[in-house]
């Protein structure tokens, strides 16, 4: 049901608008277009791609933001506040805060050198949020290959999308709380990459400093994700599962010496991945504010 050219005519700038403010944003902080590719995702895994992760907690409503994947991790909301605002001032209540993450997920790999795809819009925006799917649906770092493969073919995405999509980590950062088993314990790491982790994230302390989870290109939208895991340098014990003696070896090898299949897998996957289950027609609603329900 969802259509390319879903805003061509009711709001022809909702694109442009959208691809402007990104790479404002990205331009601002280079770590600005990792988040908020990230954001879709986490939308997309929880109720579909609804836009209830943008939902603010309230006393009388709980949304997603305090669910463990998404907890001092998630950011971007402000940008995708700021664009929300912007095309409120041209098209009042015709783009969905769902559209919007859409879009600015394609325009942020863009960005960074990514490959490009069409984005299928119409989604519209949830009047609910689940805190309960969110911590139970989003696939955590500890998983091994069989578990990431489920959780992504629980959404109706193969293990050949999860792998191709799991190079969304040749950008953005990691807290260290989520990989310091994987660099004091585990033993399928390089040992430099585990020992110059290790300086940013000791035994015991400083669960949030962050360190790139593609140490060689942190900013650029390319293969070295998969480089780096045939070298062991996978930062999540997810990452490296991808390359562990297993049936995603093959995959993996190939991606990291051909980019252009990379890209090509990756476009479709995204594109499969924001299909999952939209509100369409007259079900749900346009938000004002992606914060908040009107
Ligand atoms: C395959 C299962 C996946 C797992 C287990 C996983 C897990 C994680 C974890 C633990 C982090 C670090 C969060 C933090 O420490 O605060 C992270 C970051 C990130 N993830 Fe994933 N992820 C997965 C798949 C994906 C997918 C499918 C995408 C997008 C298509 C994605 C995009 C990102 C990005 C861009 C970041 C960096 C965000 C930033 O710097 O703000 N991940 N992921
Ligand atoms: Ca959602
Ligand atoms: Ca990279």
């Amino acid at each position: 049901q969802l259509s390319a050219n879903f805003y061509d005519k009711s709001c022809p700038n909702a694109l442009p608008t959208i691809r402007i403010a990104v790479r404002s944003a990205i331009a601002r902080e280079n770590r600005m277009g990792a988040s908020l590719l990230r954001l879709h995702f986490h939308d997309c895994f929880v109720n579909g791609c609804d836009g209830s992760v943008l939902l603010d907690d309230t006393p009388t409503f709980t949304g997603e933001k305090t669910a463990a994947p998404n907890n001092n991790s998630l950011r971007g909301f402000d940008v995708i506040d700021n664009i929300k605002a912007h095309i409120e001032g041209i098209c009042p209540q015709v783009v969905s805060c769902a559209d919007i993450l859409a879009v600015a997920a394609r325009e942020s790999v863009v960005a960074l050198g990514g490959p490009t795809w069409v984005v299928q819009l119409g989604r519209r925006d949830s009047t609910t949020a689940s805190l309960d799917t969110a911590n139970n649906d989003i696939p955590a770092p500890t998983f091994d290959l069989g578990d990431l493969t489920k959780s992504f073919s629980n959404k109706g995405l193969s293990a050949t999308d999860m792998i191709a999509l799991s190079g969304a980590h040749t950008i953005g950062q990691a807290r260290c709380v989520n990989f310091r088993n994987r660099i004091y314990s585990e033993t399928n790491i390089d040992t430099s990459l585990a020992t110059s982790l290790k300086s940013n994230c000791p035994n015991t302390t400083g669960d949030n400093n962050i360190s790139p989870l593609d140490a060689s290109t942190p900013y650029a939208f390319d293969n070295f994700y998969y480089k780096n895991l045939l070298n062991k340098k996978g930062v999540l014990h997810s990452d490296q599962q991808l390359f562990n003696g297993g049936s995603a070896d093959s995959q993996t090898t190939t991606y990291s010496s051909n980019m252009a299949t990379f890209f090509t897998d990756f476009s479709a996957a995204m594109v499969k991945m924001g299909n999952i289950n939209p509100i369409t027609g007259s079900s749900g609603q346009i938000r004002k504010n992606c914060r908040k329900v009107n």
